[in-house]
């Protein structure tokens, strides 16, 4: 990661170091009024679809409605589906362009998760995709409703838990995809929408 990359406010901002990994979370990366645009602008542009998995000959609905963007001639395989982004809008590419100071790497793609309550999800997985390369830098910012992630280390089963905050900007990096899972899980309490960006670089 470059020093010079780093703008002014940026500087103090230092990866949290865990076993077998790091990552940085800024919980007001956004202050509320300008999250809360864009929180509006994403749910009402954004080509919001709900994508399914085939499992034994069924068609499994993911528990969230997910939309990719990014330079045209990335597509992504995730979950047995492959995705041919939309290009880029001048929204995302100005939260991207935000970002990458912080991320010290240039994204190529996004994939953007909404979901609609408490009821939507994301299980445990990592997001260690060959076509992300060895120890990718992944940037996710945050949306909306307060949601917990989680992240379980596979071997010792120790967790962490964050609360990702509206306007907030987490970087999972270092050989974190390799060692740790992470989950959105459900939660009753949660009535509200939340979107979320993971920016990613594919190879
Ligand atoms: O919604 C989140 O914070 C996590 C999304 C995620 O893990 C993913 O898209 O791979
Ligand atoms: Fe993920």
């Amino acid at each position: 990661m470059s020093a010079t990359l780093f703008s002014e406010e940026s500087k103090d901002i230092k990866p949290i170091k865990i076993k077998d990994g790091e990552y940085i979370y800024v919980p007001n990366f956004y202050k509320k009024e300008l999250a809360d645009k864009y929180l509006a602008r994403l749910l009402s542009d954004i080509h919001w679809k709900q994508e399914s998995m085939k499992m034994y000959g069924k068609e499994i609905p993911f528990p969230r409605l997910t939309a990719w963007y990014g330079d045209q001639d990335k597509p992504y395989s995730f979950s047995g589906i492959t995705l041919q982004p939309h290009p880029w809008s001048p929204g995302l590419l100005k939260v991207k362009n935000d970002i990458e100071p912080i991320a010290g790497v240039s994204f190529n793609s996004v994939l953007l998760n909404r979901y609609r309550d408490g009821s939507d999800s994301i299980s445990w997985h990592t997001d260690a995709e060959k076509e992300l390369g060895k120890n990718p830098v992944i940037a996710s910012v945050n949306f909306g409703a307060e949601r917990k992630f989680q992240l379980k280390h596979i071997e010792t089963k120790e967790r962490i838990d964050i609360v990702l905050q509206h306007g907030s900007l987490l970087i999972m990096q270092g050989e974190l995809q390799h060692y740790w899972k992470h989950q959105i899980p459900k939660s009753k309490r949660v009535k509200e929408e939340r979107v979320n960006l993971t920016f990613r670089i594919i190879k």
